[in-house]
């Protein structure tokens, strides 16, 4: 699948906007664009995507209420960040709100993803959030975080350098629920060969298949008030694409942003993961058993063997037993031959309306329109599988 195509059939995505993208100079909320982002995340929520938002604000939300200025201790951050969450939480379910779609904040520590009772709490919670069609807002708990600390103690230790700030989170959340697209929305359009502010002959670089020692050193410095700068997105983007995530590092204050990247449009620096393939394939071939079938004509069986294409509708001619969207079914042939398994973007009784039917009627069949496939060729693995 091209890098296009995997942009445009991600069906879990986590967006994350940085201080410039939520606020004016740090510190005035930007009410215009993180509304306009807002309509756009609650429009592919209500496609039926999975939609996780990490947002920064706080500390500047919470500067500007209290009235401060100019450079802040550690302790006053902090306050900051406890003054402005709760403004900042309120913006966004006022606004989601207004287009039907429920938030629900998770204030978290880099204690809490490395804390394996505490990560699987949280990815049962953001599952379970999806599954209940909310969007979860993010953030780091800054007022009890320790990792400033940390990194004001100890500057130069690579241990506070690898505890990252909600580049880092963003990534980490996105692995342990199985993303496939990491979207990093910055003041900046990506990655350029060197930092653009300083550096006019810097140009863009529209995707990346490694980021090693060469790519990180063309990163450094962030904008006034941002904390990560881009090394942390590179580094972020190098561990979430590790763990199978695709990442994608973009200008937030981009009109249409989210729709033009679904779309595929080169917008900022793609960064491909190269495990997710094998890792979902392994992850659909081990699991024990299906929650239904669909039945394929020979047109469709040849199409996934042969063109190693996505499983549209028109080529299924049945389907048995009862399944939600993202449900393991399995594919058979009209024989009752088993011929593979998969994971369908639609659910059972969308599935059966849409049997034999071509993907240009999807929004006529159903009145709405999530992708052209069943099951898109990622999420598939053909041959021999337990049933
Ligand atoms: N090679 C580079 N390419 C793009 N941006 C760079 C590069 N090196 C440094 N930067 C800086 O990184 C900044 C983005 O990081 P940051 O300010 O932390 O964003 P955010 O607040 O969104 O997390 C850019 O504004 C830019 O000045
Ligand atoms: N947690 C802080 C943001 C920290 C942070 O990661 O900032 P940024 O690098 O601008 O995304 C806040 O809400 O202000």
């Amino acid at each position: 699948m091209s890098t296009r195509e995997r942009v445009r059939e991600a069906k879990r995505i986590v967006v994350k906007l940085g201080t410039h993208v939520v606020t004016h100079d740090g510190r005035e909320f930007a009410l215009g664009r993180v509304f306009a982002l807002v309509e756009s995340l609650a429009q592919l929520r209500r496609s039926g995507r999975d939609v996780v938002l990490v947002s920064s604000g706080a500390v500047g939300l919470g500067r500007r209420a209290l009235g401060l200025e100019g450079e802040l201790s550690l302790g006053l951050r902090q306050a900051c960040a406890a003054a402005g969450q709760g403004r900042l939480i309120a913006l966004y379910t006022q606004a989601f709100g207004q287009l039907d779609v429920e938030v629900a904040q998770v204030l978290l520590t880099q204690e809490d993803l490395g804390d394996p009772d505490r990560a699987l709490c949280l990815r049962t919670t953001l599952l379970r959030l999806l599954e209940l069609g909310a969007v979860p807002i993010l953030n780091e708990n800054d007022s009890v975080s320790v990792r400033e600390i940390v990194e004001l103690l100890e500057p130069s230790s690579t241990e506070a350098a690898a505890f990252g700030d909600n580049d880092g989170l963003s990534a980490r959340v996105a692995a342990a629920i199985d993303a496939d697209l990491l979207i990093l929305a910055t003041d900046v359009d990506g990655l350029y060969t060197a930092n653009p502010r300083t550096d006019p002959e810097a140009r863009r670089i529209p995707s990346l298949e490694a980021i090693d020692a060469e790519t990180l050193a063309r990163a450094a410095g962030s904008s006034a008030g941002g904390t990560g700068g881009m090394r942390s997105k590179l580094e972020a983007a190098r561990n979430a694409s590790e763990a199978g995530v695709d990442v994608l590092i973009v200008d937030g204050h981009a009109p249409r942003l989210i729709e033009r990247a679904l779309a595929g449009e080169d917008l900022g620096t793609f960064v491909a993961s190269p495990e997710r393939p094998s890792a979902r394939r392994r992850q659909i071939a081990l699991a024990p058993r299906c929650a239904g079938a669909l039945i394929l004509n020979a047109g469709a069986i040849a199409a996934l063997l042969e063109r190693k294409a996505s499983l549209l509708p028109v080529g299924v001619v049945g389907i048995e037993g009862q399944f939600g969207t993202g449900a393991l079914v399995e594919l058979r042939d009209e024989t009752g031959r088993a011929r593979g398994r998969g994971l369908v973007n639609y659910d059972s009784d969308a599935c059966r309306e849409l049997a034999g039917k071509h993907s240009r009627e999807i929004d006529r069949v159903l009145g709405w329109r999530g992708y052209d496939a069943l099951i898109t060729r990622d999420n598939l693995v053909l041959g021999d599988v337990e049933a």
